[in-house]
């Protein structure tokens, strides 16, 4: 199904055609075990993921209400695996449940360029010899991997597609599960600050545009399978996960017309995060401000 590919080098572009960044040959595909998820009037299933070859770990950062998620292929045998959005603070208990479950981390990657933490991937970097750190080319960041719209991102016969979510910030991206027989069902959705549980991002920094985060929850989250799980890269309240049925129906800001969303992000009065002023020069340099090695 995937083309064999290469790790490309910062400097390199990405095409818009499928790009394969495992390191590892493909693998037999197996078959895929899929669950049929029922949902009512007002009823969303949030089954876990059905695919017998990932493992997923949602791990949380209480200082900053961060979640970063843990993803690998546990049947293939090097069990190459990716951190999705890790914070500085965690490096060491998230290198440590890796090491534990006998997993080889390939890549870090960030859905954006955050604001109120530091990312963790230039920390990583410098513990786990020859990972790659990925992120948007739009998103204006030092990384090794660039990745735009359609690219795809591969851990042995698991991948993850790149798709553009501006409004938060204007290099945004989320990263959806691999649409395909032996990929997870239901798919799931690594929302970044995008689409929060019941809310969204802020957009009154970093470039945000709430009529382009608008646009992207739309044409680019709503329009997935219903039952797709939706990872955030925050929650304040203690939510987990969610689905795009779930979402399209109860999300109290993007359930609404245009110019009302426009105007409940214009009016949120939120303070800017607390660590804005040190984190996003630190995250535009992969987290290491002072390191060539980022
Ligand atoms: N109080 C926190 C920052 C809270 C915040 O602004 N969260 C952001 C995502 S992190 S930049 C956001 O978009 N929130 C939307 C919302 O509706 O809460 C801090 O000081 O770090």
């Amino acid at each position: 199904m995937l083309k064999l590919g290469f790790i490309r080098s910062s400097a390199c572009r990405f095409s818009p055609s499928i790009v394969n960044l495992s390191p590892y040959p493909s693998f037999p595909p197996k078959q895929a075990i899929s669950f049929a998820v029922r949902s009512q009037m007002g009823s969303f299933t949030t089954l876990s993921q059905s695919s017998s070859r990932l493992l997923f770990r949602q791990l949380f950062e209480k200082e900053s209400s961060t979640y970063t998620y843990l993803l690998a292929d546990s049947s293939h045998p090097d069990k190459p695996a990716l951190l999705i959005d890790p914070v500085d603070r965690t490096v060491d208990r998230d290198l440590s449940l890796v090491r534990e479950l006998g997993l080889k981390l390939i890549y870090a990657i960030n859905t954006h360029v955050h604001a109120d933490h530091i990312t963790g991937t230039g920390l990583i970097k410098g513990k786990v010899p020859g990972l790659k750190s990925v992120i948007s080319k739009a998103s204006g960041s030092q990384a090794d991997v660039f990745v735009e719209p359609g690219d795809k991102i591969s851990f042995g016969d698991l991948f993850l597609e790149v798709r553009a979510t501006p409004g938060h910030t204007v290099g945004c991206v989320t990263y959806v599960t691999g649409d395909g027989p032996d990929q997870p069902q239901p798919r799931m959705a690594f929302t970044g600050d995008t689409l929060l549980i019941r809310g969204c991002g802020r957009t009154d920094f970093q470039g945000g545009s709430s009529e382009q985060l608008y646009k992207s929850v739309h044409s680019q989250i709503f329009t997935l399978p219903k039952e797709t799980l939706l990872y955030p890269a925050h929650d304040y309240k203690g939510f987990t996960v969610t689905t795009v049925g779930e979402e399209m129906v109860y999300n109290p800001r993007l359930t609404k017309d245009e110019d009302t969303f426009r105007s409940i992000m214009q009016n949120l009065n939120l303070p800017y995060p607390k660590m804005i002023d040190v984190a996003v020069p630190a995250n535009l340099v992969c987290g290491l401000q002072d390191s060539k090695t980022n």
